[in-house]
């Protein structure tokens, strides 16, 4: 499918934030995994969140989905093995997380995905599942996707690196209170995107397990016990919001954004502080966030270790800014959908954008766009975050339907406030 964008007028209004994909997949696997029923309120219906709900109920989860509405019946904290191989999509999430849970069915669980998922790290996680009782391997012994997971997680002590996905850790942890011994988990070297396990945490916690992290020992523990069923509102998504709010940064106007609490764990609100000292005025309420700008901004130095899906967004802000950006600290939006910093730097390259690639991040010029179209590499973070260059100079990007991976109202939320989008037929 090919997007065409045309230079748009300035922005003005109050949108819904999207719910967030992160707390849909958390919640959703979490309450499959409870005693009892727990209602979702606001959960994201997407294809990445589809992909954990369709592989819960191969766990055996009875989950009934309305509009804003999902009730979902947990399996007590043992999930049935699934009568097929699970299909992820384009979901390292689901992925990473099922991963470990498929470690609390009896038999043989296999978790397979699109070209992209299969060639998503797991080897780290797969070796730390192993001194947990899990027998977990990459079919093709690389390291990737097909995963083929055999039952017995009975828990205890294991170590896992913290440099290449956070999911990996999310993972172990919320597998943890179903096990017999409970687990500890030490972090080894770096830890990218802690906001993410933050998360973990939080909603863990909301379904009664117990869980801490001890800084000292760099291990977080986790107490046997039992999810219980819950009713369990989502908030909305910092990350798909930072296309709308990056859509006012670049062509003008007020927007209000709701649903996005001030105090939120999420780790991509740091997008507001980067708006705001690339020259955009931020309102921030308890649960909104007002943008205003005359889309003039300027270049900044951004360190992304914690919050790595704002990549796309904050390098196509620095091709439309006066200026350098300068991107660091997020050698880890490599292991994506795609590799992030090349396809990005490849992209802006194609537009005629002065960009230095580095080996943790991006150098942008700001200068004046050449060229009229950009591929996505079937990446919905590309799609979204390249559409604000083309609501300020127009853009056609092909392959352009990966948004639906995450933002499936992206282009009608953007029709409503006035940009200039059209579907083309294919592209
Ligand atoms: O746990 C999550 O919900 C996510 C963690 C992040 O991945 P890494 O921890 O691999 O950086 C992020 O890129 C992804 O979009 C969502
Ligand atoms: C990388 C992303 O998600 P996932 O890891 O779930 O594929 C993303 O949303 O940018």
């Amino acid at each position: 499918m090919e997007l065409k964008i045309r230079k748009s007028p300035m922005i003005y209004g109050t949108v819904d934030a999207p719910p967030s994909k992160s707390y849909t997949h958390r919640s959703t696997i979490i309450a499959s995994l409870a005693k009892g029923t727990s209602t979702l309120y606001n959960p994201l219906e997407a294809e990445d969140t589809l992909a954990s709900v369709h592989a819960c109920q191969k766990f055996g989860a009875q989950i009934k989905k309305e509009k804003g509405k999902w009730t979902i019946e947990g399996v007590n904290g043992r999930p049935s093995t699934p009568d097929n191989v699970l299909d992820l999509k384009n979901s390292g999430t689901s992925l990473r997380i099922l991963t470990s849970v498929a470690g609390l069915a009896e038999h043989y669980t296999i978790l397979t995905g699109d070209k992209s998922l299969r060639s998503r790290p797991m080897q780290d996680l797969l070796d730390a599942l192993k001194p947990l009782g899990v027998k977990a391997i990459s079919s093709r012994m690389n390291g990737k996707p097909p995963i083929i997971v055999k039952g017995g997680l009975v828990g205890g002590k294991t170590s896992i690196a913290g440099g290449v996905s956070s999911q990996f850790i999310s993972s172990i942890l919320i597998a943890g209170p179903l096990s017999k011994d409970g687990v500890q988990l030490k972090i080894q070297g770096d830890f990218i995107s802690k906001p993410y396990v933050d998360m973990t945490v939080d909603v863990m916690r909301k379904f009664n397990a117990r869980v801490e992290f001890n800084p000292e020992e760099r291990t977080f523990h986790v107490e046997p016990g039992e999810y219980t069923g819950r009713d369990y509102q989502v908030e909305g998504d910092y990350s798909s919001a930072s296309y709308l709010l990056g859509a006012v940064a670049v062509v003008g106007g007020k927007l209000t954004v709701k649903n996005l609490p001030g105090d939120s764990r999420q780790g991509d609100r740091i997008i507001l502080d980067l708006l705001e000292g690339m020259g955009a005025t931020i309102h921030r309420g308890e649960d909104m966030v007002t943008i205003e700008s005359d889309g003039r901004l300027h270049g900044i130095e951004a360190d992304l270790h914690d919050s790595p899906d704002l990549l796309p967004t904050v390098a196509v802000l620095g091709a439309l800014a006066d200026g350098t950006t300068r991107i660091s600290g997020v050698k880890h939006a490599r292991f994506k959908e795609t590799d992030r910093i090349k396809t990005c730097t490849m992209e802006l390259s194609r537009l005629g954008v002065p960009v230095e690639e580095k080996e943790d991040g991006m150098i942008i010029k700001g200068d004046k766009i050449k060229g009229d179209t950009v591929y996505s590499h079937g990446d919905h973070r590309l799609v979204m975050a390249f559409t604000l260059i083309g609501l300020k100079t127009g853009l056609k990007i092909k392959d352009a339907e990966a948004y639906k991976v995450s933002f499936p109202g992206f282009i009608k939320t953007l029709l409503g406030l006035g940009c200039k989008l059209e579907v083309g037929e294919n592209g």
